[in-house]
């Protein structure tokens, strides 16, 4: 087993009186790809957004590496939606404000950044067009690219193909697959298929009944 990239203790989350997850014990090794499944309103979302430090936790303990290196994070597109006419060149660029210098142009590499992230989801002829003019689908690739641009070590993602027909769903699993096996990328994505989740790897994290926890499809322990 990897050594663990996060851990969760004991995590209790909860909104108001709502206990949606009790107590929560992970340890998610490094390099892992790990689908996270379960039904709707079980704490997905929540416990991802816990771990990137977004939703506060009332109990427990999380521990992440994200303070020195941030997560891509592909949050489900709905939140997203500027009325402003941003291109979606300038939505891919925002995933480089953590390196960039305030008011300075892009480097010539940060460009052509921007560019291959695109064109690895097949979006780079709709680079000038404003995001809002898009399609569902099409927002989707955009913000995953911009989670990408900057080639972070951990990706979280929530629902990255609820959106997707069929041939684009397959493209970007493969893409994130790629990621994961040739360039040790640790990905972590909700997913509500656990069929499709099972062609891609035979460990996932099943979050229900206020628990989550890492188990083998296959019916055994995960060594995870
Ligand atoms: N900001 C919030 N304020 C109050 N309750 C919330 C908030 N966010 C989520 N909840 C509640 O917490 C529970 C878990 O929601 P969450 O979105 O984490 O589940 P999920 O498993 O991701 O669901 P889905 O599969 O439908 O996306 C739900 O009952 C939801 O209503």
């Amino acid at each position: 087993m990897n050594d663990p990239i996060i851990t969760c203790s004991d995590v209790c989350i909860a909104y108001g009186r709502q206990e949606v997850l009790h107590s929560v014990n992970l340890q998610i090794p490094r390099g892992i790809f790990l689908p996270f499944t379960g039904p709707n309103g079980s704490g997905k979302t929540s416990l991802l957004r816990a771990m990137l430090g977004l939703v506060p936790i009332r109990r427990g303990k999380i521990d992440t590496p994200f303070r020195q290196t941030p997560a891509g994070y592909v949050p489900q597109h709905r939140v997203i939606d500027p009325l402003y006419p941003i291109s979606v060149r300038q939505i891919v660029e925002m995933g480089l404000s953590a390196e960039r210098r305030l008011f300075r142009p892009l480097t010539s590499r940060q460009k052509q950044a921007v560019v291959h992230a695109l064109e690895e989801l097949g979006m780079a002829e709709h680079m000038q067009k404003t995001f809002r003019e898009l399609s569902g689908g099409m927002k989707q690739k955009v913000l995953i690219a911009r989670a990408l641009v900057r080639q972070p070590d951990i990706i979280i993602m929530d629902e990255p193909t609820s959106e997707l027909d069929e041939q684009s769903e397959h493209d970007v699993l493969e893409h994130l697959m790629k990621l994961n096996q040739n360039d040790g990328k640790t990905v972590l994505m909700v997913h509500h298929d656990l069929e499709l989740a099972g062609t891609l790897t035979d460990t996932i994290c099943r979050v229900g009944r206020g628990r989550a926890e890492i188990v083998k499809l296959n019916g055994g322990a995960a060594d995870a």
